[in-house]
């Protein structure tokens, strides 16, 4: 025991290197534990990379069953026929690391210094800071009495990536976030692509879950073809779109938006024989959502921002839109919030306000966490959506504006290289698809490559954390959020189950009701 109260692990031997020692140790040692040692009159902190057991009677050398069976007695009556050794990486300096600063020993350990257990107390430094801006998360994986936090501050100035493989806890992971932005009272826009969100009980109304909705008055004509699903290539259709939509038609709301509309397309197509046929397909398209997306696509609403709450949990439910209107919504909104935080941060700094903001003040006057779930499907690789161009804006100018981004994907090799390396921190799970880790390998200098090759021994709920919201790359085992009430995998034997005894009650209780004789299916 070391005076500060650690246990003694082992013992540096062989060659060490300012950022590698090699230890025998007196125990078996777990990769990913932590261990210390003093150096130049400070504590380093070190991290378990490879573990080696080694028997001498039990070597290599072993030629058959026969010798292996008597080396087994030998080495169980030799104290010193095993060897523990192990490789630990040195991340730097103790108290540096407290304060976010890996520093690095000039010299290396010499051989024969002291190894010692980490003390929780050691680690909480490092992975739990003090201050409001340090939110919970969860434990350390292999030191569970250990908590972990992480910086609420540097993922909205910095933005997050959530990636891993399905149903390895990725929603959990953003319930957690939510729960904790809702704890300070931050104002959070969640994307929720597969409802995933709507049983989110957060508590003193925290949660603000709403339909995402589109009012077409709203939108320039390329957008709006897009969401009445007229095809990008059909460009009659776009022409007679784009003349019927006129600033007197905008202007109209509910009903009276659509009929005029239709009656702007026929006026094309009366009065230019080429337009005739496609200003019908416009027509039949109007008619066809205007019925089948009632719900969703609204003149008559106001503009869909002001359904946002600000210090909520705002939940947007996607799940009835099509792909193209999700897309067409998701870059509605993040233009609209963008534009919004560009003008509240302009005013609070030049404390003048424009006439634009006196007519419509912005309402959003601090910062915004928006959530993109499937983001593969938002912002793809190779691919132009609407999204995607808001999205990188919001990547690369929302740190200047408290317009915080989160993207949350199964996919990470589908996902835009260049807005995946926008993204400041990470936390990524079980990912065992290889060109899922060279994407993450190449989009973060935090994971280093051990890192990666441990990602597809993980669990559900299992983490890296990596980046600026945290004070070090981390294996994290996530809180469970008991709050959200799916998630989880369908029982579906169970349910039938449950069908086939409440069939046979019913057809129990209507045959009492059967006269005699009578003949049923
Ligand atoms: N931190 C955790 N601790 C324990 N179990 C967890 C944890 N996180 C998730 N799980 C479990 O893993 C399952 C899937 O979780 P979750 O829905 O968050 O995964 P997902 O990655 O979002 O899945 P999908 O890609 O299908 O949306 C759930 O049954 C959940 O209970």
């Amino acid at each position: 025991m070391s005076e500060g109260g650690e246990k003694e692990l082992g013992i540096i031997v062989g060659v060490a290197k300012p950022d590698y020692v090699r230890f025998e140790s007196r125990r078996p040692v777990s990769v990913g534990e932590y261990v210390v040692m003093q150096s130049c009159g400070e504590k380093i902190l070190a991290l378990v990379e490879r573990s080696f057991v080694k028997s001498d009677a039990l070597g290599d050398s072993i030629r058959n069953y026969d010798e292996a069976s008597e080396s087994l007695q030998v080495a169980a009556e030799n104290k010193r026929d095993k060897s523990y050794k192990a490789d630990a990486r040195i991340i730097g300096y103790l108290e540096k690391l407290r304060r976010c600063k890996a520093v690095m020993p000039a010299l290396p350990p010499e051989p024969g210094t002291l190894i010692y257990e980490a003390t929780t107390a050691d680690l909480a430094k490092v992975f739990a800071p003090e201050g409001t801006e340090w939110a919970h998360m969860g434990s350390l994986l292999r030191n569970v009495e250990v908590e972990v936090r992480a910086n609420i501050d540097k993922v909205v100035s910095r933005h997050l990536a959530v990636l891993a493989m399905t149903g390895m806890g990725k929603s959990n992971l953003v319930s957690l976030l939510a729960k904790e932005i809702a704890r300070v009272g931050g104002t959070m826009i969640i994307f929720d692509y597969h409802d995933d969100y709507s049983t989110l009980d957060l508590g003193r109304n925290a949660a603000n879950l709403m339909p995402a909705k589109i009012n077409p008055r709203m939108l320039p004509a390329d957008k709006l073809a897009e969401v009445i699903e007229i095809q990008e290539n059909a460009s009659n259709q776009i022409h007679v779109l784009r003349q019927a939509l006129t600033q007197d038609v905008q202007q109209r709301k509910g009903d009276d938006f659509w009929d005029s509309l239709v009656a702007g397309a026929r006026a094309v197509g009366a009065e230019e024989k080429m337009y005739r046929e496609a200003a019908a397909k416009v027509e039949d398209k109007i008619d066809y959502v205007r019925k089948k997306f009632r719900n969703i696509l609204d003149p008559g609403m106001a503009d869909p921002i002001a359904l946002i709450k600000n210090g909520k949990i705002n939940v947007i439910n996607l799940v009835e839109l099509t792909e193209k209107q999700a897309n067409v919504s998701v870059s509605y909104y993040l233009e609209e919030l963008l534009d919004d935080r560009k003008r509240a941060t302009r005013q609070a700094k030049d404390r003048i306000q424009s006439a634009e903001d006196l007519k419509s003040p912005p309402r959003f006057n601090a910062p915004v966490l928006v959530v993109i779930e499937e983001a593969h499907v938002f912002i793809p690789k190779d691919e132009k959506t609407e999204t995607k161009y808001f999205a990188s804006k919001v990547a690369r100018e929302g740190r200047k504006f408290g317009l915080g981004l989160v993207i949350v994907s199964q996919r990470p090799r589908s996902i835009d290289a260049n807005i995946l390396s926008q993204m400041g921190s990470l936390a990524v799970m079980r990912m065992i698809q290889p060109d899922d880790q060279m994407q993450v390998s190449a989009a973060s200098e935090a994971l280093s490559r051990d890192l990666i090759d441990q990602l597809p021994s993980l669990n559900p709920g299992e983490a890296v954390f990596a980046g600026q919201w945290v004070n070090l790359p981390t294996f994290v085992r996530a809180d469970e959020v008991k709050e959200r009430k799916i998630g989880g995998d369908l029982k579906a034997v169970e349910q039938w189950s449950q069908l086939a005894a409440a069939k046979e009650i019913a057809k129990e209780s209507s045959d009492s009701y059967v006269p005699p004789g009578y003949i049923q299916d």
